[in-house]
Protein backbone atom coordinates (compact mmCIF):
# COMPACT_ATOMS: atom_id res chain seq x y z
CA UNK A 1 0.00 0.00 0.00
CA UNK A 2 1.11 3.65 -0.80
CA UNK A 3 2.02 6.42 1.28
CA UNK A 4 -1.57 8.08 0.11
CA UNK A 5 -3.27 5.22 1.70
CA UNK A 6 -1.92 5.03 4.80
CA UNK A 7 -1.94 8.89 5.67
CA UNK A 8 -5.89 8.99 3.75
CA UNK A 9 -7.65 6.65 5.93
CA UNK A 10 -10.00 8.98 7.86
CA UNK A 11 -7.98 9.51 11.36
CA UNK A 12 -10.65 9.62 14.46
CA UNK A 13 -10.51 12.48 17.13
CA UNK A 14 -7.49 10.43 19.03
CA UNK A 15 -5.21 11.44 15.96
CA UNK A 16 -5.85 15.25 14.87
CA UNK A 17 -3.49 16.30 11.91
CA UNK A 18 -2.61 12.58 10.93
CA UNK A 19 -4.05 13.87 7.21
CA UNK A 20 -1.72 16.70 7.33
CA UNK A 21 0.99 13.40 6.74
CA UNK A 22 0.20 13.60 2.65
CA UNK A 23 0.00 16.88 1.85
CA UNK A 24 2.88 17.92 3.88
CA UNK A 25 5.37 15.58 4.00
CA UNK A 26 8.08 17.53 5.31
CA UNK A 27 6.50 19.71 7.55
CA UNK A 28 7.97 18.33 10.81
CA UNK A 29 4.40 17.43 12.22
CA UNK A 30 4.86 14.19 12.48
CA UNK A 31 7.82 14.90 14.87
CA UNK A 32 6.71 18.07 16.72
CA UNK A 33 8.35 17.25 19.52
CA UNK A 34 11.21 17.89 17.72
CA UNK A 35 13.21 15.11 19.43
CA UNK A 36 13.67 11.81 17.09
CA UNK A 37 15.76 12.00 14.27
CA UNK A 38 14.96 8.37 12.92
CA UNK A 39 12.73 5.76 13.77
CA UNK A 40 13.84 2.08 15.16
CA UNK A 41 11.59 -0.78 13.86
CA UNK A 42 12.52 -3.53 16.38
CA UNK A 43 11.41 -6.77 15.51
CA UNK A 44 11.76 -10.62 16.73
CA UNK A 45 13.75 -11.90 13.67
CA UNK A 46 13.28 -15.08 11.87
CA UNK A 47 15.08 -17.40 9.16
CA UNK A 48 14.56 -16.51 5.80
CA UNK A 49 16.12 -20.07 4.24
CA UNK A 50 16.45 -23.79 5.40
CA UNK A 51 19.93 -23.07 6.73
CA UNK A 52 19.18 -20.33 8.80
CA UNK A 53 16.54 -22.44 10.60
CA UNK A 54 18.49 -24.12 13.83
CA UNK A 55 21.16 -20.84 14.20
CA UNK A 56 18.42 -18.88 14.62
CA UNK A 57 16.42 -20.91 17.17
CA UNK A 58 19.65 -21.49 18.94
CA UNK A 59 19.84 -17.42 19.26
CA UNK A 60 16.16 -17.66 19.96
CA UNK A 61 16.71 -20.59 23.62
CA UNK A 62 19.97 -19.53 24.52
CA UNK A 63 20.27 -20.16 28.17
CA UNK A 64 16.27 -20.59 28.63
CA UNK A 65 15.75 -24.40 28.92
CA UNK A 66 13.48 -25.17 26.26
CA UNK A 67 14.01 -29.35 25.99
CA UNK A 68 16.00 -30.61 23.07
CA UNK A 69 12.32 -32.36 21.36
CA UNK A 70 10.74 -28.88 21.46
CA UNK A 71 13.35 -26.92 19.20
CA UNK A 72 13.15 -30.34 17.12
CA UNK A 73 9.72 -29.99 16.68
CA UNK A 74 9.56 -26.00 16.07
CA UNK A 75 12.79 -26.75 13.37
CA UNK A 76 10.08 -28.90 11.66
CA UNK A 77 7.26 -26.10 11.34
CA UNK A 78 9.85 -23.80 10.13
CA UNK A 79 10.93 -26.06 7.30
CA UNK A 80 7.58 -27.24 5.96
CA UNK A 81 7.42 -23.65 4.95
CA UNK A 82 10.77 -24.07 2.87
CA UNK A 83 12.68 -22.28 6.34
CA UNK A 84 11.35 -19.28 5.71
CA UNK A 85 9.25 -17.66 8.70
CA UNK A 86 6.67 -14.60 7.08
CA UNK A 87 8.18 -12.41 9.91
CA UNK A 88 11.14 -10.32 7.97
CA UNK A 89 8.67 -9.54 4.63
CA UNK A 90 6.12 -8.48 7.00
CA UNK A 91 8.77 -5.93 8.68
CA UNK A 92 9.82 -4.75 5.18
CA UNK A 93 6.17 -4.24 4.11
CA UNK A 94 5.45 -2.51 7.44
CA UNK A 95 8.57 -0.26 7.01
CA UNK A 96 7.53 0.26 3.13
CA UNK A 97 4.19 1.68 4.23
CA UNK A 98 5.37 3.67 7.49
CA UNK A 99 8.28 5.16 5.82
CA UNK A 100 6.50 7.41 3.42
CA UNK A 101 4.32 9.24 5.97
CA UNK A 102 7.03 10.32 8.05
CA UNK A 103 10.02 12.82 7.94
CA UNK A 104 12.40 11.12 9.50
CA UNK A 105 14.41 7.51 8.19
CA UNK A 106 13.19 4.06 9.46
CA UNK A 107 15.36 1.17 10.37
CA UNK A 108 15.02 -2.03 11.32
CA UNK A 109 16.76 -4.14 13.74
CA UNK A 110 16.16 -7.60 15.42
CA UNK A 111 16.56 -9.45 18.29
CA UNK A 112 17.38 -12.98 16.48
CA UNK A 113 18.51 -12.85 13.26
CA UNK A 114 19.63 -10.92 10.84
CA UNK A 115 19.58 -7.75 10.46
CA UNK A 116 20.66 -7.65 14.26
CA UNK A 117 20.33 -4.41 16.13
CA UNK A 118 23.84 -3.93 16.33
CA UNK A 119 24.60 -3.73 13.05
CA UNK A 120 21.51 -1.20 12.84
CA UNK A 121 22.52 0.64 15.38
CA UNK A 122 26.32 0.91 13.70
CA UNK A 123 24.68 2.00 10.62
CA UNK A 124 22.46 4.37 12.57
CA UNK A 125 25.66 6.20 14.34
CA UNK A 126 28.07 6.39 10.85
CA UNK A 127 24.17 8.02 9.33
CA UNK A 128 24.79 10.60 12.26
CA UNK A 129 21.10 9.39 13.97
CA UNK A 130 21.30 10.76 17.52
CA UNK A 131 17.95 10.12 19.32
CA UNK A 132 15.69 7.78 17.74
CA UNK A 133 12.15 6.49 18.61
CA UNK A 134 12.12 2.33 18.60
CA UNK A 135 8.48 0.59 17.50
CA UNK A 136 8.83 -2.39 19.17
CA UNK A 137 7.19 -5.45 17.24
CA UNK A 138 5.14 -6.53 19.98
CA UNK A 139 2.10 -4.51 21.66
CA UNK A 140 1.70 -5.87 25.42
CA UNK A 141 3.72 -5.99 28.51
CA UNK A 142 5.71 -8.73 29.95
CA UNK A 143 9.18 -10.08 30.07
CA UNK A 144 9.28 -11.51 26.34
CA UNK A 145 7.36 -8.72 24.53
CA UNK A 146 8.71 -5.80 26.67
CA UNK A 147 11.73 -5.41 29.39
CA UNK A 148 13.44 -8.43 26.79
CA UNK A 149 13.31 -5.90 23.98
CA UNK A 150 15.08 -2.81 26.46
CA UNK A 151 17.65 -5.29 26.91
CA UNK A 152 18.28 -5.82 23.72
CA UNK A 153 18.36 -2.36 22.78
CA UNK A 154 20.79 -1.73 26.18
CA UNK A 155 23.03 -4.90 25.04
CA UNK A 156 23.34 -3.77 21.25
CA UNK A 157 24.03 0.24 22.20
CA UNK A 158 26.67 -0.56 24.87
CA UNK A 159 28.65 -2.80 21.63
CA UNK A 160 28.49 0.20 19.61
CA UNK A 161 30.45 3.70 20.60
CA UNK A 162 28.41 6.60 19.75
CA UNK A 163 25.24 4.81 19.31
CA UNK A 164 22.18 7.20 19.12
CA UNK A 165 19.71 7.10 22.45
CA UNK A 166 16.40 4.88 21.92
CA UNK A 167 13.59 5.63 23.43
CA UNK A 168 11.07 2.87 23.02
CA UNK A 169 7.91 3.84 21.98
CA UNK A 170 4.65 3.09 24.53
CA UNK A 171 2.63 0.18 24.26
CA UNK A 172 -0.14 0.16 21.57
CA UNK A 173 -2.42 -2.75 22.77
CA UNK A 174 -5.55 -0.36 22.89
CA UNK A 175 -4.59 2.11 20.23
CA UNK A 176 -7.56 2.81 17.81
CA UNK A 177 -5.70 2.34 14.94
CA UNK A 178 -4.49 -1.29 16.05
CA UNK A 179 -7.81 -2.20 17.84
CA UNK A 180 -9.70 -0.76 14.23
CA UNK A 181 -7.16 -3.11 12.16
CA UNK A 182 -8.02 -6.07 13.69
CA UNK A 183 -11.70 -5.33 14.22
CA UNK A 184 -11.51 -4.73 10.26
CA UNK A 185 -9.94 -8.26 9.76
CA UNK A 186 -12.11 -10.06 12.12
CA UNK A 187 -15.15 -8.47 10.16
CA UNK A 188 -13.40 -9.91 7.25
CA UNK A 189 -13.36 -12.87 8.31
CA UNK A 190 -16.46 -13.43 9.95
CA UNK A 191 -17.42 -12.62 6.28
CA UNK A 192 -15.67 -15.90 4.74
CA UNK A 193 -18.13 -18.01 7.15
CA UNK A 194 -21.63 -19.10 5.65
CA UNK A 195 -23.98 -16.20 5.89
CA UNK A 196 -25.98 -18.40 8.63
CA UNK A 197 -23.23 -18.72 11.31
CA UNK A 198 -22.13 -15.45 11.41
CA UNK A 199 -23.89 -13.89 13.92
CA UNK A 200 -23.93 -17.35 16.32
CA UNK A 201 -19.68 -17.61 15.71
CA UNK A 202 -17.39 -17.38 18.84
CA UNK A 203 -14.71 -14.97 18.69
CA UNK A 204 -11.73 -16.50 19.60
CA UNK A 205 -8.68 -14.17 20.56
CA UNK A 206 -4.90 -15.63 20.37
CA UNK A 207 -1.87 -14.86 21.91
CA UNK A 208 1.67 -16.41 23.03
CA UNK A 209 1.44 -18.15 26.35
CA UNK A 210 3.96 -16.90 28.73
CA UNK A 211 4.87 -19.14 32.03
CA UNK A 212 3.11 -18.41 34.63
CA UNK A 213 5.52 -16.84 36.53
CA UNK A 214 5.83 -14.41 33.59
CA UNK A 215 2.51 -13.73 33.77
CA UNK A 216 2.06 -12.66 37.31
CA UNK A 217 5.01 -10.28 37.38
CA UNK A 218 3.99 -8.89 33.55
CA UNK A 219 3.52 -4.55 33.83
CA UNK A 220 4.31 -2.17 37.04
CA UNK A 221 1.92 -3.92 39.07
CA UNK A 222 2.03 -7.70 37.41
CA UNK A 223 -0.45 -8.91 35.34
CA UNK A 224 -0.53 -6.62 32.81
CA UNK A 225 0.02 -9.07 29.69
CA UNK A 226 -3.85 -10.82 30.17
CA UNK A 227 -5.21 -8.10 31.65
CA UNK A 228 -4.19 -5.70 28.29
CA UNK A 229 -4.97 -8.82 25.90
CA UNK A 230 -8.58 -9.21 27.62
CA UNK A 231 -8.79 -5.41 27.04
CA UNK A 232 -7.63 -5.24 23.46
CA UNK A 233 -9.91 -7.94 22.63
CA UNK A 234 -13.05 -6.29 24.37
CA UNK A 235 -12.22 -2.97 22.55
CA UNK A 236 -12.11 -5.16 19.36
CA UNK A 237 -15.27 -6.96 20.20
CA UNK A 238 -16.60 -4.00 20.67
CA UNK A 239 -15.94 -1.95 17.67
CA UNK A 240 -18.01 -4.72 15.73
CA UNK A 241 -21.42 -4.04 17.68
CA UNK A 242 -23.51 -6.12 19.41
CA UNK A 243 -22.55 -8.16 21.98
CA UNK A 244 -21.21 -11.00 21.12
CA UNK A 245 -19.34 -13.48 23.31
CA UNK A 246 -15.31 -14.50 23.43
CA UNK A 247 -12.54 -15.66 24.77
CA UNK A 248 -9.42 -15.18 25.24
CA UNK A 249 -6.91 -18.28 24.70
CA UNK A 250 -3.19 -18.72 24.33
CA UNK A 251 -0.91 -21.08 21.62
CA UNK A 252 2.74 -21.85 20.95
CA UNK A 253 3.15 -22.95 24.67
CA UNK A 254 7.39 -23.73 24.89
CA UNK A 255 9.51 -25.04 27.62
CA UNK A 256 9.66 -27.78 30.32
CA UNK A 257 6.00 -29.72 30.43
CA UNK A 258 6.53 -29.01 34.40
CA UNK A 259 6.73 -25.15 34.40
CA UNK A 260 3.28 -23.87 34.25
CA UNK A 261 2.50 -21.70 31.53
CA UNK A 262 -1.31 -19.91 30.38
CA UNK A 263 -3.68 -21.83 29.54
CA UNK A 264 -6.17 -22.73 27.95
CA UNK A 265 -4.18 -24.12 24.69
CA UNK A 266 -5.99 -22.85 21.65
CA UNK A 267 -6.75 -26.33 19.92
CA UNK A 268 -7.76 -27.75 23.62
CA UNK A 269 -10.33 -24.73 23.63
CA UNK A 270 -11.64 -25.45 20.36
CA UNK A 271 -12.50 -29.11 21.22
CA UNK A 272 -15.09 -28.11 23.92
CA UNK A 273 -16.06 -25.05 22.15
CA UNK A 274 -19.95 -25.17 22.27
CA UNK A 275 -20.42 -22.64 19.30
CA UNK A 276 -21.21 -23.71 15.72
CA UNK A 277 -18.40 -21.67 14.60
CA UNK A 278 -15.64 -20.08 15.42
CA UNK A 279 -13.20 -17.01 14.26
CA UNK A 280 -9.85 -17.09 15.59
CA UNK A 281 -8.92 -13.71 15.96
CA UNK A 282 -4.38 -13.25 17.16
CA UNK A 283 -4.39 -10.37 18.50
CA UNK A 284 -1.38 -11.13 20.24
CA UNK A 285 0.40 -10.63 17.19
CA UNK A 286 1.21 -7.55 14.88
CA UNK A 287 1.95 -9.63 11.64
CA UNK A 288 1.71 -13.11 10.35
CA UNK A 289 4.98 -15.60 12.56
CA UNK A 290 5.53 -19.21 12.15
CA UNK A 291 2.89 -18.62 15.42
CA UNK A 292 0.53 -17.67 12.82
CA UNK A 293 1.08 -19.65 10.08
CA UNK A 294 1.66 -22.57 11.68
CA UNK A 295 0.24 -22.74 15.14
CA UNK A 296 -3.16 -21.67 14.08
CA UNK A 297 -3.76 -22.59 10.23
CA UNK A 298 -1.91 -25.75 9.96
CA UNK A 299 -2.57 -27.05 13.97
CA UNK A 300 -5.75 -25.34 15.14
CA UNK A 301 -7.21 -25.65 11.43
CA UNK A 302 -6.60 -29.13 11.83
CA UNK A 303 -8.01 -29.71 14.93
CA UNK A 304 -11.45 -28.02 14.02
CA UNK A 305 -11.57 -30.05 10.86
CA UNK A 306 -11.49 -32.98 12.98
CA UNK A 307 -14.39 -31.82 15.58
CA UNK A 308 -16.31 -30.67 11.91
CA UNK A 309 -15.95 -26.77 13.58
CA UNK A 310 -16.15 -24.24 10.91
CA UNK A 311 -13.56 -21.94 11.69
CA UNK A 312 -12.00 -19.00 9.68
CA UNK A 313 -8.97 -17.19 10.58
CA UNK A 314 -8.93 -13.07 10.99
CA UNK A 315 -5.69 -11.38 9.40
CA UNK A 316 -2.77 -9.88 11.76
CA UNK A 317 -2.49 -6.35 12.01
CA UNK A 318 0.46 -6.48 9.23
CA UNK A 319 -0.21 -3.02 7.19
CA UNK A 320 -3.30 -2.66 7.50
CA UNK A 321 -3.62 1.49 6.95
CA UNK A 322 -4.91 2.59 10.51
CA UNK A 323 -2.25 0.47 11.75
CA UNK A 324 0.25 1.80 9.16
CA UNK A 325 -0.68 5.57 10.14
CA UNK A 326 -0.44 4.50 14.14
CA UNK A 327 2.94 4.15 13.70
CA UNK A 328 3.53 7.78 13.12
CA UNK A 329 0.85 8.54 15.47
CA UNK A 330 3.05 7.14 18.27
CA UNK A 331 6.31 9.07 16.79
CA UNK A 332 4.09 12.08 16.97
CA UNK A 333 2.96 11.85 21.22
CA UNK A 334 5.42 13.12 23.79
CA UNK A 335 8.22 11.37 24.74
CA UNK A 336 6.90 8.17 26.83
CA UNK A 337 8.12 7.53 30.59
CA UNK A 338 10.55 4.77 30.97
CA UNK A 339 9.27 1.39 31.93
CA UNK A 340 9.53 1.83 36.01
CA UNK A 341 13.05 -0.51 37.03
CA UNK A 342 11.15 -3.69 38.85
CA UNK A 343 7.98 -3.82 35.35
CA UNK A 344 8.18 -6.89 33.38
CA UNK A 345 11.75 -9.07 35.23
CA UNK A 346 13.62 -11.07 33.55
CA UNK A 347 12.72 -14.84 34.35
CA UNK A 348 14.49 -17.12 36.80
CA UNK A 349 16.83 -18.85 34.03
CA UNK A 350 15.53 -22.01 34.63
CA UNK A 351 19.06 -23.35 32.72
CA UNK A 352 20.69 -21.71 35.85
CA UNK A 353 18.06 -23.47 38.11
CA UNK A 354 19.25 -26.53 36.31
CA UNK A 355 22.78 -25.98 37.10
CA UNK A 356 24.42 -24.85 33.78
CA UNK A 357 26.23 -21.54 33.81
CA UNK A 358 25.17 -18.46 31.96
C1 LIG B 1 5.18 -13.18 24.55
C2 LIG B 1 5.89 -13.73 23.33
C3 LIG B 1 5.82 -13.24 22.04
C4 LIG B 1 4.99 -12.06 21.55
C5 LIG B 1 5.80 -10.81 21.62
C6 LIG B 1 6.78 -10.65 20.47
O1 LIG B 1 6.34 -10.67 19.33
O2 LIG B 1 7.97 -10.51 20.74
C7 LIG B 1 6.67 -14.04 21.23
C8 LIG B 1 6.91 -13.85 19.87
C9 LIG B 1 7.67 -14.65 19.03
N1 LIG B 1 8.27 -15.84 19.34
C10 LIG B 1 8.90 -16.31 18.22
C11 LIG B 1 9.64 -17.51 18.15
C12 LIG B 1 9.96 -18.31 19.23
N2 LIG B 1 9.61 -18.13 20.54
C13 LIG B 1 10.13 -19.13 21.32
C14 LIG B 1 10.02 -19.26 22.70
C15 LIG B 1 9.31 -18.41 23.56
N3 LIG B 1 8.48 -17.36 23.21
C16 LIG B 1 7.99 -16.75 24.36
C17 LIG B 1 7.13 -15.64 24.40
C18 LIG B 1 6.78 -14.85 23.31
N4 LIG B 1 7.24 -15.02 22.01
C19 LIG B 1 8.53 -17.45 25.47
C20 LIG B 1 8.27 -17.09 26.92
C21 LIG B 1 9.34 -18.47 24.98
C22 LIG B 1 10.16 -19.46 25.78
C23 LIG B 1 11.62 -19.12 25.72
C24 LIG B 1 11.91 -17.81 26.40
O3 LIG B 1 11.76 -17.73 27.62
O4 LIG B 1 12.28 -16.87 25.68
C25 LIG B 1 10.85 -20.01 20.46
C26 LIG B 1 11.62 -21.24 20.91
C27 LIG B 1 11.03 -22.47 20.36
C28 LIG B 1 9.62 -22.72 20.89
O5 LIG B 1 8.68 -22.16 20.34
O6 LIG B 1 9.51 -23.47 21.84
C29 LIG B 1 10.73 -19.51 19.15
C30 LIG B 1 11.31 -20.07 17.89
C31 LIG B 1 8.73 -15.38 17.15
C32 LIG B 1 9.28 -15.53 15.72
C33 LIG B 1 8.28 -16.31 14.94
C34 LIG B 1 8.65 -16.46 13.50
O7 LIG B 1 9.78 -16.87 13.22
O8 LIG B 1 7.80 -16.18 12.66
C35 LIG B 1 7.96 -14.36 17.65
C36 LIG B 1 7.50 -13.13 16.93
FE1 LIG C 1 8.16 -16.73 21.22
Amino acid sequence: MGAGEASGNAPGPESPGVTMQKDFPACGWMNSMGTYDALLVVSFGGPEKPDDVMPFLENVVRGRGIPRERLLEVEAHYQRFGGASPINQQCRDLIAAVEPTLDVPVYWGNRNWHPYLEDTLRRMTADGVRKAAAFVTAAYSSYSACRQYLDDIALARAAVEGAPEVVKLRHYFDHPGFVAAMADHTREALERLPAGLRDSARLVFTAHSIPLSMARTAGPDGGAYEAQLRRTAALVTAELGGDRPWDLVWQSRSGAPHIPWLEPDVCDHLRVLDAPAAVLVPIGFVSDHMEVVYDLDVEAAETAKEIGLPLVRAATAGTHPRFVSMVGELLAEPEPAHCPPGCCPAPLRRSAAAGEAG
